[in-house]
């Protein structure tokens, strides 16, 4: 099949065309091949030797001749052989690449594309060749670190780069030091374009490549399991950037020396973050830390990363110390409903918005809805940051100047955050996500559980959906009986409740159960199809049965308490009773005409009171000495 595709590939056209040759060798107009073609015919490309190895295949040393009628040359190139890919995807790749050309060869902080072949049946892209990488620079370096200025100033070029590909759609997903090339001008050049991106979808032949979309020491959280912790998006790239940010600072590349399930163990569950040095300017410090916000939602974008440490190039002196003062102030999370400074800073208020106040994210915490509606009639300066609008609200005569953090823009009745249902169910994924953004035209982007990235649609495809909160308790649904994820049971069978102790950005819930009790080191934690599960509170609890077994749910505790308590009220009435029956013995000793005969006469506050208890239980409650019926006759 692959040689099929060779045999039948993009027709090479050599027409003749001027161009302007790559950024670092302007303006250098020859007559070449047409550009706008990636696909390089394998026979004019000879691999010398391979200089690397990574885990999305080997990079080679090439050359590649390119001939026609009265022009040729010879380039020296790079070759980056992909793992191999299974057959029938390979003209998708070829076509998603093709599709990329023409556009990342525009960007001036991408490298530099030639083209694209198939050899020995695996995929090879040919790039221009760089002499050496951020990485090999910094292995070279004591302590392998850099100085603040030149993480700065790479970082700049990095940001830049990132933000050329996010403009096309693409995101890079290996973001690390050796993929950081540097051209002759000691500038940064991201070496790797998004080739995991590319692969995206892919069923790659190496399964342990399948469960992979990155370099671990570099991976988000949603990075390791997209259509479970998903979607990766811009932001996933943000965790990438930091990490390597840090290791330039530090030497040390993060997570160094752990293995992948360690890695995976401490960034997705244990939910730990690559420590930053100190003595940082605090806008980039700030904006750093915001890179490891576990929810992607609350993390920066390149253009955000590109302010802060731009506004502190100009505050670092020569010895790397930073002086003067720092940019934008972070605000504090549990000050703002749990959104950060970057969260809020997305979405840029206009006069005419219709807005409202801004709920906690993820909580059901009572807000106090200043605004249940409003329209935006006036702005303030500074409106991305920390500013305020004034919003006219219905039956108020003046409009009111009120904090833009706390506002939210309301189009087509939704606004980002809010749960939402997609109208036609999909098989694929769950049908209750999370809308991630509106634009004013309708245009939504959702988190779905089960989708690698953000599903795009129409808020006319959309209706809202019951929101789901940390901290309330919830059931699989009755008719649910092979739910997307393991669900405990109780002991009778029925579905357990448990607790939502975290909700993912596609709308996946982590459940805990605390009234289940484990021991040592098993997981009390599951995860949960949204639209597979219910909510369970008192009120929707039908009976005192079904109250006191939610009452259970709380705590795995509870049984066994709730049963000492029962026993210990059971020996207090027992004793009790005892002493009263005994005292009405002795007065019946006393008074002969106390005729005690019988059951129909007999009762708890009369008589033997043994009598009407079975043997056992008057044992247990009036010790082996109890008198019984006949013990008393
Ligand atoms: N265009 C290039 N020019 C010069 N060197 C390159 C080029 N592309 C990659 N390299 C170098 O080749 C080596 C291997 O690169 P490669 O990207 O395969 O490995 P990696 O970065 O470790 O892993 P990954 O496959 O995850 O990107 C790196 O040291 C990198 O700097």
């Amino acid at each position: 099949m692959a040689e099929q595709i060779v045999a039948a590939p993009p027709v090479v056209s050599f027409d003749y065309e001027l161009y302007e040759g790559d950024p670092d060798h302007l303006i250098t107009v020859v007559a070449t091949p047409n550009l706008a073609r990636p696909w390089i015919d394998p026979a004019s490309l000879k691999l010398k030797h391979r200089i690397g190895r990574g885990s999305f295949g080997d990079v080679w040393l090439a050359t590649h001749h390119q001939s026609g009628d009265d022009f040729h040359q010879s380039l020296e190139v790079a070759v980056k052989m992909l793992p191999p890919i299974k057959e029938d995807q390979i003209e998708k790749i070829l076509r998603k690449f093709e599709e990329l050309f023409v556009e990342i060869k525009q960007f001036q902080s991408v490298c530099w594309l030639h083209g694209i072949t198939i050899m020995s049946g695996k995929i090879c892209i040919a790039t221009k060749f760089y002499e050496g990488s951020l990485g090999d620079r910094m292995a070279r370096l004591k302590g392998g670190k850099l100085s603040l200025p030149d993480v700065l100033r790479y970082g700049i070029e990095l940001a830049k780069g990132i933000r050329e590909l996010h403009s096309i759609g693409v995101l890079v997903l290996n973001l690390k030091p050796t993929n950081f090339l540097l051209n002759d001008h000691d500038q940064v050049i991201l070496g790797d374009f998004g080739i995991p991106y590319l692969l995206l979808g892919t069923p790659l032949r190496d399964s342990d490549m399948a469960f992979r979309l990155g370099t671990p020491n570099y991976m988000a959280p949603e990075q390791w399991e997209p259509e479970v912790r998903g979607p990766i998006t811009f932001e996933t790239d943000t965790w990438g950037f930091g990490c390597s940010i840090v290791e330039m600072l530090t030497g040390a590349q993060p997570w160094f020396g752990k293995s992948v399930e360690e890695i995976y163990q401490c960034v997705v569950i244990n939910q730990e973050k690559p420590q930053l040095p100190s003595g940082l300017p605090p806008a980039v410090q700030n904006v750093i830390n915001g890179c490891f916000e576990y929810d992607l939602r609350n993390r920066p974008l390149p253009a955000d990363i590109l302010h802060a440490f731009e506004s502190s190039k100009n505050a670092v002196c020569n010895d790397g110390e930073w002086i003067g003062l720092g940019s934008r102030i972070l605000i504090d999370k549990s000050n703002s409903g749990g959104y950060s400074t970057w969260f809020l800073s997305k979405d840029h208020l206009q006069v005419a918005d219709t807005v409202r106040s801004r709920k906690a994210l993820n909580s059901c915490r009572p807000e106090t809805m200043a605004v249940t509606e409003g329209t935006v009639v006036g702005l303030e300066k500074d409106t991305d940051r920390n500013g305020f609008v004034l919003v006219r609200i219905h039956e108020m005569h003046n409009p009111r100047s009120v904090n833009i953090s706390s506002l939210e823009r309301v189009t087509c009745g939704l606004a980002a955050g809010d749960w939402v249902r997609l109208m036609e169910n999909s098989k694929k994924h769950s049908s209750v996500g999370i809308l991630h953004s509106i634009q004013r035209d309708g245009r939504v982007a959702v988190g779905f559980l089960g989708l690698e990235t953000l599903w795009k649609g129409h808020s006319s495809d959309l209706q809202m959906a019951e929101p789901y909160y940390v901290g309330q308790f919830v059931r699989l649904k009755e008719h649910v009986f092979t739910p997307r994820f393991d669900w405990p049971c109780k002991r009778g069978g029925a579905w357990a409740t448990g607790r939502i102790s975290q909700i993912l950005p596609n709308g996946c819930l982590v459940v805990r159960f605390p009234g289940r009790f484990v021991f040592g080191d098993v997981s009390n934690s599951f995860l949960a199809d949204p639209a597979e599960v219910e909510s369970v509170s008192f009120d929707t609890c039908p009976g005192v049965v079904e109250k006191y077994q939610h009452i259970e749910d709380f705590h795995w505790a509870v049984r066994p308490l709730v049963i000492t308590f029962s026993l210990f009220t059971a020996l207090k009435l027992g004793l009790f009773v005892r002493k009263n029956v005994g005292a009405t013995l002795k007065k019946g000793r006393r008074n002969p005409q106390v005729h005690v005969d019988g059951h129909a006469r007999d009762g708890p506050t009369g008589g033997n009171s043994s009598a009407w208890l079975p043997s056992p239980v008057a044992n247990i409650l009036f010790g082996e000495g109890a008198p019984t019926t006949a013990a008393a006759r």
